[in-house]
């Protein structure tokens, strides 16, 4: 059996366009979930409609068009409300690039090792830090808004960066590679209602771990707690429960090395279909992404808390 070049064509095309459709679909549905003021927001647009509904049943004009004007305006509500969130898919969309630097397993094994070094010196003093481990998109635009560093991740650094009182200790820290970036960023905040008890510190991480697929750590100035936002959620974690969850994040997936695209396509894929997935691969409960939950257990009491 074989193909014409435009029967092939056709086919590549339906591919795509299923692919662009699943992935739009995915992130409405990502942002909707995430978000409580998308939720009451649709909830409400669908009550209009049901006014609008029942209005035109009963031949209610009056009622009908108010309605009209509502849903005639809906276009531009619709931008003004959702302007967080429209900006949130576009940056995502533009910021997908490439690993740029690809390590070996022993030299990401010395820098973590060395993060989780740095996180739990400072998680026992009570040192505020803001860690971000850029994965495939590029956060170059926010290494720019800090002090530009070029240096190995070494925890002395680590800490001397946060050290309270220094000049850089304001701000993240953003890892590309395996070197220190940067120190002092600063990442848009998220719009999302956290907790009261997270505060600008929590709402930088889980900001840029919406609009980018980097791994960023938090050490809580206030209680010490280390906690880790990607993909918009905040998980508690113990040091050691944090070194295996960066193993498992950057040395496996990094190990199943496939073209950028494709992989972006597969997590999209996993996150849709599966989470359950991770699970799997990962033993440790506390690894699992909750949606800011503090789920930091007895047996996770390895720092002193
Ligand atoms: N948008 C931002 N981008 C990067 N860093 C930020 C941003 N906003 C605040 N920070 C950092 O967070 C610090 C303030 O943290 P704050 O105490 O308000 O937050 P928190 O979430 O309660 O953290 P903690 O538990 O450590 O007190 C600032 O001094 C600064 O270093």
């Amino acid at each position: 059996m074989s193909f014409t070049i435009t029967e092939l064509k056709f086919v590549l095309q339906l591919i795509i366009d299923i692919l662009f459709v699943w992935f739009l679909i995915y992130s409405l549905l990502r942002i909707l979930s995430n978000n409580n003021r998308t939720i009451q927001i649709v909830k409400g647009a669908l009550i209009v409609l049901l006014i609008k509904g029942i209005s035109a049943f009963f031949n209610l004009s009056a009622v009908g068009y108010i309605i009209d004007i509502f849903l005639n305006w809906g276009v531009v509500l619709v931008i003004v409300i959702f302007h967080p969130e429209i900006r949130e898919i576009l940056e995502k969309v533009g910021k997908t690039g490439t690993r740029s630097v690809h390590l070996s397993s022993l030299q990401y094994e010395e820098m973590i090792d060395n993060i989780v070094d740095a996180c739990d010196i400072m998680s026992r003093k009570k040192t505020g830090a803001l860690i971000t481990i850029q994965q495939n998109q590029d956060l170059q635009e926010y290494v720019q808004s800090g002090i530009m560093m070029g240096s190995e991740v070494s925890s002395e650094l680590l800490c001397t960066i946060f050290q309270y009182g220094t000049p850089m200790h304001d701000g993240a820290v953003i890892i590309q590679g395996n070197k220190i970036a940067c120190a002092a960023a600063y990442f848009p905040p998220t719009t999302r209602d956290l907790p009261s008890k997270y505060g600008a510190r929590h709402r930088a991480a889980v900001g840029i771990s919406e609009i980018s697929d980097s791994i960023t750590i938090i050490v809580s100035e206030e209680t010490g707690n280390i906690s880790v936002a990607m993909n918009g959620y905040l998980t508690l974690y113990s040091s050691s429960a944090l070194k295996n969850f960066l193993m498992s994040t950057l040395v496996l997936e990094d190990s199943k090395s496939t073209p950028n695209f494709i992989n972006s396509m597969i997590q999209t894929a996993n996150n849709l279909t599966s989470r359950s997935k991770k699970k799997e691969k990962i033993t440790d409960e506390r690894i699992k992404p909750i949606k800011i939950i503090d789920n930091y257990s007895k047996g996770a009491d390895d720092n002193g808390k």
